[in-house]
């Protein structure tokens, strides 16, 4: 017989966890009124469902691998306050119809799973703040955005629920649910709901988010060669977010003719891999934001097991061991390697134009 393929059980739990926490995520759209966001410190948005999300994917890793950290994007510091009580019975009422649900397609009960699985409100706050870890250089983590791109998700647009296992600051597997993205990019207003699921040296797939274990392993992706006609851009919805000027440069220096595809969160990653947009770019706007790890690990690996290369605008690797954050912003390009060092180059020369600009 031969080995179990490594990460295995990681894979089956990783996918388990995203598709209950977007069958969350996607009801609660239809049913979010305006008292169910927070505005956080750094003024960005968070929901009921991120929470939520949170509170499910962290307490079925809990139940499987309960020695391993995790990286998360939300706290539960607010919820703990007495202002945070009406928000935190909604999110416990969510996370527990979605962890007491009956099992889905291909779920066993194992895995902890099925009716009878509620949790009370503190055990839900606790394994929301599970997700506090402070990362690092070694051992093994799981790093996990509940809701990434949560201005689309408020939208009705794209965002995806993103969960990478990091072992020794590579990420080894990355799965992203992406409940708004049509499962053909040339049937936008066909069928929607994929999943995207890679493991270090087995290759990058996509599957349907309704039934992912009947589908696997899943259709294979592989980043297509960038002929001038497929050459175009995929870049954030939010101008906030990332240099989109700068992206228009660069997009000129290389000489793209097709104009740019604006998505929020990394469905971008999951667009590049499967060939429906050539070039991730994304530099900084330059107000010392630092991004952060559970927006790129699950895209990285997506991306590098599709064959393509992710970097940073300098051409070097990503460090996924610097902590929460990707330390210092020198933004990120993700491109099939057949374009990815002259996308470094252009975006060097629009570097340098700005640095000295003619007169
Ligand atoms: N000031 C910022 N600069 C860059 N990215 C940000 C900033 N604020 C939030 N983000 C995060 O950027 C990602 C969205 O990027 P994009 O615009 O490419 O979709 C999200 O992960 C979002 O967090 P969140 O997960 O809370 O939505
Ligand atoms: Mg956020
Ligand atoms: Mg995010
Ligand atoms: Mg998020």
């Amino acid at each position: 017989m031969s080995a179990p393929l490594a990460y295995a059980a990681e894979k089956q739990i990783a996918i388990a966890a995203v598709r209950r926490a977007c069958v969350l995520t996607a009801s609660v759209f239809n049913k979010l009124v305006k008292q169910e966001t927070l505005v956080k410190g750094d003024k960005s948005p968070v929901t009921v469902g991120d929470y939520s999300a949170q509170a499910v994917v962290n307490t079925i890793l809990g139940r499987t691998f309960p020695q391993d950290p995790i990286v998360g994007e939300e706290d539960a510091a607010d919820l703990r306050q007495e202002s945070g009580n009406t928000l935190k019975d909604r999110i416990v009422q969510l996370a527990n119809e979605t962890l007491n649900a009956p099992l889905l397609a291909g779920e066993k009960e194992e895995w902890g799973l099925g009716p009878s699985q509620g949790q009370t409100a503190e055990q839900l706050l606790d394994a929301i703040d599970r997700g506090n870890y402070a990362g690092g250089r070694t051992g093994r983590f799981w790093t996990l955005d509940p809701i990434d791109g949560t201005k689309g998700f408020l939208r009705g647009d794209q965002y995806a629920v993103c969960l990478a296992l990091i072992v020794d600051a590579r990420v080894e597997l990355g799965v992203m649910g992406c409940p708004n993205l049509p499962v053909t990019a040339s049937d936008p207003s066909g069928p929607r709901g994929c999943l995207f699921v890679a493991v270090r040296g087995q290759g990058a797939y996509q599957l349907p988010l309704a039934d992912p274990f009947g589908a696997l392993p899943g259709t294979r992706l592989q980043i297509p060669p960038t002929t001038p006609e497929r050459l175009n851009f995929l870049e954030s919805v939010e101008e906030g977010h990332a240099k989109l000027s700068f992206n228009d440069r660069v997009a000129q220096i290389l000489g793209v003719t097709r104009p740019p595809t604006r998505m929020d969160s990394q469905a971008k990653y999951c667009s590049l891999a499967r060939g429906d947009g050539a070039v991730y770019l994304r530099m900084p706007v330059g107000s010392g934001y630092r991004e952060k790890i559970w927006d790129h690990a699950s895209g990285a690996v997506l991306v590098e097991e599709a064959g393509g290369i992710i970097t940073d605008g300098r051409g070097e690797p990503l460090d996924f061991g610097l902590g929460r954050t990707l330390g210092e912003n020198y933004g990120v390009v993700a491109a099939g390697k057949d374009i990815h060092a002259k996308v470094i180059a252009a975006v060097k020369q629009a570097k340098a134009e700005e640095e000295s600009p003619k007169l």
